[in-house]
C-alpha cells in the first residue's frame, strides 16, 4: 500500500509529524514509522526558546541539530517551530524586566541566531505563534505588552532577512472555523500584505475534538488562500474521550479525512502536519482530562482507522 508520504509526494505537498527528541533517539519503532510515512518534521519542543537558550547567551543546539540531521538523512523537510511566542520562554527573558528597545534587540538576535544557524535547512518557519484571544483581541504576551503589535511585522522582516528562502507563517489554534479569531487574523494578514511585510502562509493548528471538525473550515482556509497565502494544517490531532469506542474511532477516521481534504481542496495548501505519531507520546491526556487517542497510531504503533482516513484524504487518485 502507498504510504502517507507516497501520496503526499505524488501531490507535491508535505505530510509532517511533530517529533519528540526522546523517542527519536532511542525508539526504533518510532523512527521506523516516522521515516516510512512522513516527508516533513516539526520539533515538538526542542526549537522553542526555553530549550535553545536556557541561560542568556549560552545555547543548547544538540537536540535541534539532531532533528535537522535526521530529516536530512531521510529526505524530510523541516518546519521551524517557533520564534516569537508567549509561552516556553526562558526564565532569564520572562523575569528580565527588559525595556522595549532591549526586547527588540533580544528578539532580533534570537531570530538572527536561530534562523541563521538553520539557513537553507528549514522550508517554513512559524515565526509568530498564538497571537490572538478567542474574541479576536491581541493576546497578552511579553512581546505584545512591551512592543505592541508591530513586533509581528518586525519578526517577519528579520526572519526573511536571515533566510530569504524560508516560507514565513503566522500560526494559531481555533482559527480553523470562520469566527472572531480567524476574522482578526484575516484582517492582520491583509494589512501585513498591504504593508509589503514578508508573510507567506497561515498555520491552522487544528487541535480538534472527535466529530467537531468545523463545517466552515474549507471556506475559511480558502479566503486566506485567496489572499495569495499558503495555508497549512500544522498541529493536527483529534482527541476522543477515553477509552475510545469503535464508533468514535470510525468518526475520528472520517474527521482526519475531512480535515485533510479541507486543506488539500484549496489552492496553495502546502501540507498537513500531525502533532505526534503515536498515542504513546501525545500532549492531549496531560492537558485534556479524560481525553486521548488523538493520533494516527496507537500506543503499540498499530495504524488506527485515523491513519486510513488521513491516507484517503491524501490519496490524489
Ligand atoms: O500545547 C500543544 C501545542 C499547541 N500549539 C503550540 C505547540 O508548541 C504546543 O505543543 C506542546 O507544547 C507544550 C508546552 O506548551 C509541550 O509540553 C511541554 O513539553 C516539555 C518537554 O517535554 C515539558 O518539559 C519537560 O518537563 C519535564 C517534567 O516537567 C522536565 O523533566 C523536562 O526537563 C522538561 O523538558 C513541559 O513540562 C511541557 O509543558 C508539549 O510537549 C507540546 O506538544
Amino acid at each position: 500500500a502507498t504510504t502517507l508520504r507516497g501520496h503526499a509526494d505524488a501531490r507535491g505537498v508535505k505530510i509532517g509529524a511533530a517529533v519528540a527528541d526522546g523517542p527519536l533517539q532511542n525508539e526504533s519503532a518510532y523512527t521506523a514509522v516516522l521515516d516510512r510515512e512522513f516527508n516533513s518534521v516539526t520539533a515538538e519542543n526542542v526549537m522553542k526558546w526555553d530549550a535553545l537558550e536556557p541561560s542568556r547567551g549560552s545555547y543548547n543546539w544538540a537536540a535541534a541539530d539532531r532533528l535537522v540531521a535526521h530529516a536530512s538523512a531521510h529526505k524530510q523537510g523541516v518546519r521551524g517551530h517557533t520564534l516569537a511566542w508567549y509561552s516556553q520562554l526562558p526564565s532569564w527573558l520572562k523575569n528580565g524586566n527588559f525595556s522595549a528597545s532591549e526586547l527588540n534587540t533580544i528578539l532580533k538576535k534570537h531570530i538572527d541566531t536561530t534562523v541563521g544557524r538553520y539557513k537553507g535547512k528549514i522550508y517554513s518557519w512559524d515565526v509568530v505563534n498564538e497571537t490572538f484571544n478567542e474574541d479576536g483581541s491581541m493576546r497578552s504576551s511579553l512581546w505584545q505588552n512591551k512592543l505592541g503589535t508591530g513586533y509581528i511585522a518586525n519578526a517577519l522582516r528579520w526572519t526573511h532577512a536571515a533566510d530569504p528562502a524560508a516560507k514565513l507563517y503566522i500560526n494559531d489554534y481555533n482559527i480553523e472555523a470562520d469566527n472572531a479569531k480567524s476574522d482578526a487574523l484575516y484582517a492582520l494578514a491583509k494589512q501585513l500584505l498591504a504593508d509589503g511585510v514578508p508573510l507567506h502562509g497561515i498555520g491552522f493548528q487544528s487541535h480538534f475534538v472527535v466529530g467537531q471538525v468545523p463545517s466552515s473550515m474549507k471556506a475559511n482556509l480558502k479566503r486566506f488562500s485567496d489572499l495569495g497565502l499558503e495555508v497549512s494544517i500544522t498541529e493536527l490531532d483529534i482527541r476522543i474521550p477515553t477509552p475510545a469506542s469503535s464508533t468514535e474511532l470510525a468518526q475520528q477516521s472520517t474527521d482526519y479525512k475531512t480535515a485533510s481534504e479541507n486543506c488539500l481542496g484549496v489552492p496553495r495548501c502546502a501540507g498537513i502536519t500531525v502533532w505526534g505519531i503515536t498515542d504513546k507520546y501525545s500532549w492531549v491526556p496531560g492537558t485534556f482530562n479524560g481525553y486521548g487517542a488523538a493520533l494516527p497510531y496507537n500506543e503499540s504503533y498499530a495504524a488506527k482507522p485515523a491513519y486510513t482516513g488521513l491516507s484517503k484524504g491524501l490519496d490524489p487518485t
